[in-house]
């Protein structure tokens, strides 16, 4: 059908050159159809067309009863018989009920008829139906000469107006008569026949949407870790720049208060480098962290022991981002003071055995919030709102010790599948041997937090080995198949629209 539609759109341009309005060369097709097939030929090259909108106007059923029985003001007239005596309202209303309310303001209007008492009484012996002769108008031409009429009539709700879509045709650069069927694909089956040669290939419309890609899946890692960030960024936190994946126990341990013979300094617990094993130098706020730990201050006896710089200086892979936050901290401090949150969420290294649920190198969700006036209250209230964005409302907190918060709380979220509590993090009030050094003024509190990327991420797609989410143990599948994975729609438009205008 189509392709006949083609071949006799293509015959008319032979024979006429232009058709100038496809809704009179081709009456019975729809515009959907005609549209159709001068797409196609576009495509080709064998036609360009331009669109036409035609306006036209057609009956309302209220119209269509008009035309049929007179407008109401005219059967108002009729119904009021000549002479002096007429018809009674009462009357006129019990008789033509709807008719007779709407149609004897217009009868008054038009001096048809006259109030005489609490009777009507015509006033002339015969009348023109106007309306009903400018409705039959409208339903014959599909308008009317005077845009009064139409502007009445349709105030009237008596017609309404309609569009046509209709095309103007000529011929294109490639016009011919002859229809080749084109190829969309170039095939492995055309390669071996050698088809391809002769074949004519569908141009690419750049301007269509084309089909959602359904590539581009998230690792369910960077999925939640997304989920994170815009939960951060939606509460006014910034970024922490976390490119550094090595740091000098210093920034790790020293500034935040870790003494040098703690169990975390350990080699069972951190990785050390062998080559660069240290850091050229230490800040220059270094003595500062040097006197706190070993003479204490800010209320605080301090641990004692003689601080060894080449302790500080020696690298690490930081064992938590808390080691970003710090430096963080201490370039906040530099400025003049102001409320400030930060987060970070990167990659950090512990020299841990790997099992089911620990791996030596994981993710580390930070947090962290300087303020005046904070207290213990303020931390939990803000994880309470933090971790219900998450949809995690069932929350405990345990007391717990770290060298740099006081007091420090373990998090513990319900978990429902192992109906069991699981610590999914730990946080704290960053102490004053901790803040004073890097500089933080007397009165600014910070609290901290932090979470592990990989349990949560287990908890909301069910994974109950941790290794199942790196490396080449991540299951492709799994990812695929969950729905939570995927990148939404509007993304991948997105990436898509991108891609598109590169290409361009
Ligand atoms: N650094 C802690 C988390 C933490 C961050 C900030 C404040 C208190 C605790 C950890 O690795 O578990």
């Amino acid at each position: 059908m189509s392709e006949e539609l083609k071949l006799s759109i293509l015959n008319k341009l032979e024979s006429e050159n232009s058709i100038a309005d496809t809704k009179t060369a081709f009456v019975d097709v729809s515009p959907e159809t005609i549209l159709g097939a001068l797409k196609s030929l576009e495509s080709q090259e064998k036609v360009n067309y331009k669109t036409l909108t035609t306006e036209f106007w057609t009956i309302e059923a209220e119209g269509q009863d008009q035309i049929d029985n007179g407008s109401y003001e005219a059967r108002i007239f009729y119904a009021v018989p000549a002479g002096e005596e007429g018809i009674t309202i009462a009357e006129l209303n019990s008789k033509y009920g709807k008719v007779a309310s709407l149609g004897q303001g217009k009868a008054f209007q038009n001096k048809w008829v006259k109030k005489n008492g609490s009777s009507i009484v015509r006033l002339v012996d015969s009348i023109v139906d106007q309306i009903k002769a400018d409705l039959e108008v409208v339903q014959a031409t599909g308008s009317h000469p005077n845009t009064n009429v139409i502007r009445d009539l349709k105030r009237r709700s008596l017609i309404k107006q309609n569009k046509v879509l209709s095309y103007s045709v000529s011929k294109g650069a490639n016009f011919s008569t002859e229809l080749k069927k084109q190829a969309t694909d170039l095939t492995v089956e055309m390669l071996h026949s050698g088809a391809w040669k002769n074949a004519e290939f569908k141009k690419f419309n750049f301007d269509s949407l084309g089909v959602n890609p359904s590539g581009g899946h998230l690792h369910p890692l960077m999925k939640v870790r997304e989920e994170f960030r815009q939960i951060f960024f939606d509460t006014g936190f910034e970024e922490m720049p976390t490119n550094e994946f090595v740091v000098s126990s210093f920034w790790n341990f020293d500034a935040l208060f870790v003494p040098q013979q703690h169990a975390a300094r350990d080699l069972q617990d951190t990785f050390f480098l062998k080559e660069p094993a240290v850091a050229t130098e230490l800040p220059e706020f270094w003595e500062t962290v040097k006197d706190v730990h070993e003479k204490g201050g800010y209320g605080s006896i301090g641990y004692r022991y003689p601080w060894s710089q080449e302790e500080a200086k020696k690298l690490v892979l930081r064992t938590h981002t808390t080691a970003v936050s710090s430096q963080m901290l201490h370039k906040l401090a530099q400025e003049p003071y102001r409320p400030a949150k930060y987060f970070s969420i990167d990659r950090v290294y512990r020299n841990e055995a790997v099992d089911a649920t620990h791996l030596a190198e994981f993710h580390q969700v930070e947090g962290i919030i300087a303020d005046k006036n904070m207290s213990l209250g303020s931390l939990i209230a803000f994880m309470d709102r933090f971790f219900q964005k998450m949809g995690i409302t069932k929350l405990r907190f345990k007391p717990a010790y770290n060298p740099y918060t006081e007091p420090s709380l373990e998090i513990f979220s319900w978990h429902e599948g192992l109906n069991t509590w699981v610590e999914i993090g730990n946080s704290g009030m960053f102490r004053p041997e901790m803040l004073r050094p890097l500089g933080l003024e007397e009165g600014v509190q910070v609290a901290g937090f932090g979470l592990s990327l990989e349990r949560p991420t287990m908890i909301k797609y069910g994974v109950d080995n941790i290794r199942a989410l790196v490396g080449h143990k991540v299951d492709l599948g799994m990812v695929e198949s969950n729905p939570a994975c995927r990148l939404d729609k509007k993304m991948g438009k997105e990436v898509f629209q991108s891609a598109v205008e590169t290409a361009n």
